[in-house]
């Protein structure tokens, strides 16, 4: 008996899987370590949740692969799915991956320092666990590649473009896992202009036009776009000359967009939506109201980039649980033929605007995407 194994490590949380092989995986356990910090936890679906204490990446993953054991129950894990944010220009379909391929993607690592070095420590941590398994990328930057080449671009001399400097936009597996859902169960939609907002510790919203992603707010780096946890999200690049005329050098101007801005930066209380929600500090009150307004702002030129709207989708931790947030964006949008259903947003529905533009709420599970590439790869 054989398994797939996936991880996926966020940039406040570790999240795996453990699956059956088969042409559709069949679910064994799933489960994350969340608030990777000095209180991290360990949740597993369907309830189970208990502290683990102080961990980062590397002792997340070693809770966790405690925790699959009895779950794996004697199953030999065969191929272990790994989400691998940057892929660069070079890569994009899943891949296996091998010594020569791992060393160029640590060349992208000061291009998403909050995941790829604890993608690729996953990597290597889960060939010397599970030496008979073999290891497979798929990359969120994959379904962004074929974008345009005016939303593919910045305007600097075009030499950069070549080198690479070019926008890749992230969370990929979580948008190719929500037009999947699209499909199936939302046909019509599928075929017209939708906005997906993956609002989690990390956010972007992609425009997806007839179920491909067309224009992401992500670029680069997974720095631009929205306000984030800790991630400043769109910026004037003038800012960062004026950090460097005071005398920071790129490290400390890279820890402070990276690990001490967005809700955390501007709220100066928390990097957690829970925690802004409850608070009665205006502090939070102004960093929520920054948080909304980049949502509307974006939302209405990811629109415009397709020629109107017909659907919205709410993702990722706070876009599925934060409801006061959906009802704000929503609420606030009418004039672009938004309209919220109150009742079912607060009792979390998948369904919950009243048209004419469809929003909607569906989970993310970029696990399931992992899992379906590994067991393409070993079914071969
Ligand atoms: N009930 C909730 N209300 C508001 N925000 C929430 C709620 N549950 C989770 N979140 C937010 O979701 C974030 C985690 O989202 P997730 O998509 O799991 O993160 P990651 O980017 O690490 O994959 C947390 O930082 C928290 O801000
Ligand atoms: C790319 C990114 O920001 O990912 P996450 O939201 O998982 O941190
Ligand atoms: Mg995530």
């Amino acid at each position: 008996m054989s398994a797939i194994l996936t991880l996926n490590a966020g940039s406040s949380s570790l999240k795996f899987g453990v699956y059956q092989v088969a042409e559709e995986p069949g679910l064994l356990l799933k489960g994350q370590v969340e608030n990777l910090g000095p209180l991290a936890r360990m949740k597993l679906q369907g309830g189970e949740a208990w502290d683990i204490g102080p961990a980062d990446h590397a002792v997340a993953l070693h809770e966790i692969l405690k925790a699959i054991e009895p779950a794996l129950d004697g199953r030999v894990v065969m191929g272990v799915g790994h989400r691998i944010v940057h892929g660069g220009k070079t890569y994009g379909d899943p891949l296996i991956l091998t010594e020569e391929i791992l060393a160029k993607l640590r060349t992208l690592e000061p291009l998403a320092p909050l995941h790829q070095p604890h993608n690729l420590a996953a990597v290597y941590a889960a060939q010397k666990e599970f030496p008979e398994s073999v290891q497979i990328a798929c990359f969120d930057t994959s379904f962004h590649r074929h974008h345009p080449f005016v939303n593919d671009t910045y305007a600097l001399p075009y030499k950069y473009y070549e080198q690479g400097v070019r926008r890749y936009g992230f969370h990929g597996l979580s948008y190719d896992y929500i037009t999947s859902c699209l499909r199936r169960d939302w046909p019509e939609l599928y075929k017209g202009r939708v906005v997906v907002a993956h609002l989690g510790n990390g956010a972007s919203m992609c425009a997806i036009k007839g179920g491909q992603s067309v224009s992401s707010t992500m670029g680069f780096s997974a720095l631009d776009g929205l306000p984030m946890g800790t991630r400043c999200g769109q910026l004037d690049p003038g800012v960062i000359l004026y950090f460097m005329a005071q005398g920071m050098d790129a490290n400390e101007i890279s820890n402070m967009l990276y690990n001490d801005s967005g809700l955390k930066g501007l709220s100066g209380i928390s990097h957690d939506m829970r925690t802004l929600l409850e608070s009665e500090d205006p502090h939070a009150a102004q960093a929520i109201d920054y948080y909304v307004f980049r949502i509307k702002r974006e939302l209405g030129a990811l629109s415009t980039v397709m020629g109107g709207l017909d659907g919205l989708v709410f993702s990722g931790g706070i876009g599925e649980h934060a409801a006061p947030i959906r009802a704000r964006v929503v609420g606030e949008m009418e004039f672009m033929g938004l309209s919220l259903n109150a009742e079912a947003n607060a009792a979390g529905e998948t369904r919950i605007g009243t048209g004419p533009v469809e929003v909607l709420v569906i989970p993310t599970d970029e696990e399931r995407v992992i899992a379906r590439a590994v067991a393409d790869a070993l079914l071969v």
